[in-house]
C-alpha cells in the first residue's frame, strides 16, 4: 500500500533522477537532487550595487531602478524532477542544508518550503517540487545535476477546534491560490 513516498515526474522519466533518500539512520531529511545544471548568480550583481550607489549618493531613484533590481532579487526555482505523495494530514517540509548557508552562502528565501499533501499531481506541473535559492554570496554558484541542495521531512500537522478550510482545488504552487497568479 502507497502511503508517502517520492515520484519522478513525467518530463523527467528515464533522466537518471535518484529518488531521495535519507544519509544515516537517523537523519530527519530525505536529499533532495537537483535535476538539472544551474547557475545561482549572486544578488550581488551590478545593477543591483548601482542601486545602492544612487541611494548613497542621494540621487533619486526612478521606478526603473527598482524593476531592475527586484528582477535581480528573484530567487532561482531549482528544479528536482520529483513529486511527493502523503495522507492529507502530513506535510512535506523542504529545510535547508546547513552545509549551504556555512559552506556556500546559498539559502531558501522562504525559510521553509511547504510542500502540501494536495500539491501532488496538480493539474498545471504535476506536483513538481521546486526548491526556491539564493545566492548571498558575492559569486555565482554552479549546481550540477545530482548535487544534494536540500532535505524534505515529513511531518503531521495540526487543526484548530474550529478548522474550517476553503474548499477549492489546489491547481498548482507558488501563489496559485491567489487570484491569476501561480507557477
Ligand atoms: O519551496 C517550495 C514551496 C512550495 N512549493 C509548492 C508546493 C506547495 O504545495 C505549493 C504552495 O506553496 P505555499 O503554500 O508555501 O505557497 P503560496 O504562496 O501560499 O502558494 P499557493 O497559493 O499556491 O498555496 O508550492 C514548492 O515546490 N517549493
Ligand atoms: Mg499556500
Amino acid at each position: 500500500m502507497k502511503i508517502r513516498g517520492f515520484e519522478v515526474v513525467s518530463n523527467y522519466q528515464d533522466q537518471g533522477i535518484n529518488l531521495p533518500r535519507r544519509q544515516t539512520l537517523a537523519s530527519a531529511g530525505y536529499d533532495l537532487e537537483a535535476a538539472e545544471d544551474i547557475t545561482i548568480p549572486s544578488i550581488w550583481r551590478l545593477n543591483f550595487v548601482r542601486i545602492f550607489r544612487l541611494i548613497r549618493n542621494g540621487h533619486q531613484i526612478f521606478e526603473r531602478d527598482y524593476e531592475m533590481a527586484e528582477k535581480l532579487l528573484k530567487p532561482i526555482l531549482v528544479p528536482t524532477g520529483l513529486k511527493a505523495y502523503m495522507p492529507e494530514d502530513e506535510v512535506l517540509i523542504l529545510a535547508n542544508r546547513s552545509s549551504n548557508t556555512f559552506k556556500r552562502n546559498l539559502s531558501l528565501p522562504n525559510g521553509i518550503g511547504v510542500i502540501d499533501a494536495d500539491y501532488y499531481d496538480n493539474p498545471k506541473n504535476e506536483g513538481e517540487i521546486f526548491v526556491q535559492m539564493i545566492n548571498y554570496g558575492v559569486r555565482p554558484l554552479h549546481i550540477h545535476k545530482g548535487d544534494r541542495i536540500a532535505q524534505g521531512i515529513f511531518m503531521k500537522y495540526l487543526k484548530t477546534d474550529d478548522d474550517d478550510p476553503i474548499d477549492r482545488q489546489r491547481i498548482s504552487g507558488f501563489g496559485s491560490t491567489n487570484e491569476n497568479e501561480g507557477h
